[in-house]
């Protein structure tokens, strides 16, 4: 039974298989509160399955999940499929699961930076824009924990570090916890906790700075990985909950 100063999510022992293949192996891997967790590694190495686990959408075939009770995920799934002829405006679309109030919708969507599409078609909305209604959707759900696969995907560089930048804003002013996958290294090490590299098991978790060293993140990442690790000595410091800035010496000291 999860406590209630516990993580957020517990899983130990993971092991998922679709059909007789098995796509992940023995996972073990922790999201506490206000800390934002992302999940790297190559195409078809298991993310978003583990994602799934997580939610419950996917069965394990060992191990456990154990989430804090009365836990509350808001998730953003990796794709959203959107009949292109359905009419449908962002407002309807973000009340079609939930009833919101009017004055709560508009507040969301400018948290997300989003209010200008209130009474747009979803189907005509950039990108990045679509990724921002999407969060507001999860973020509806007033959510302890928030799941995001593939935050980023189809939006450019500039809207990339915009959405980082928002998450770890949301993180701050709501205090939730953030699990993520992204495929974008360069952001991912400048504003994560937690780093976890999986290819069917973890081949390596921690902070960034030190995962951004680990011979299987290099092995993994290449040279891609090699010129990141020098981006990397200037990472000095570590985010606490509240998304301040804590000099990592003083981190290393709190943790012992
Ligand atoms: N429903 C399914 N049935 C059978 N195999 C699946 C299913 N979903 C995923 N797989 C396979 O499981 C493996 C892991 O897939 P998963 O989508 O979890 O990887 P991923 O790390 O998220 O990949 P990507 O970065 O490409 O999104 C892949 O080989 C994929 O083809």
């Amino acid at each position: 039974m999860a406590s209630k100063n516990g993580p957020l999510v517990a899983v130990r022992g993971l092991s998922v298989a679709y059909g007789s293949r098995t796509v992940l192996e023995n996972i073990d891997l922790d999201v506490g509160p206000c800390e934002i967790v992302t999940l790297i590694g190559p195409n078809g190495a298991g993310k978003t399955t583990l994602v799934k686990s997580v939610l419950g959408l996917v069965q394990p075939s060992s191990g456990t999940i154990t989430l804090r009770p009365g836990l509350t995920v808001g998730y953003m799934p990796q794709r959203l499929q959107v009949e292109r002829t359905l009419p449908l405006t962002v407002r309807r679309f973000l009340t079609l699961w939930q009833k919101v109030g009017r004055a709560d919708l508009e507040k969301v969507l400018v948290e997300v930076g989003a209010a200008h599409v209130i009474d747009s078609a979803v189907q005509t909305l950039s990108g990045g824009e679509l990724q921002r209604v999407l969060l507001a959707r999860a973020l509806l759900r007033r959510p302890d924990i928030l799941v995001l696969d593939e935050p980023v995907q189809a939006v450019d560089v500039h809207g990339q570090i915009e959405l980082f930048n928002l998450i770890a804003e949301i993180r701050r002013t709501r205090g939730c916890g953030v699990l993520l996958v992204s495929h974008d290294l360069h952001l991912v090490m400048a504003r994560t906790d937690t780093v976890v590299c999986v290819n069917r098991h973890i081949c390596c978790s921690g902070r960034p700075e030190d995962v951004s060293r680990h011979p299987e993140y290099l092995a993994m990442f290449g040279r891609h990985a090699e010129a990141l690790a020098v981006y990397q000595h200037s990472h000095d410091h570590h985010h606490d909950c509240a998304g301040e800035v804590v000099a990592l010496a003083e981190v290393r000291h709190r943790h012992g």
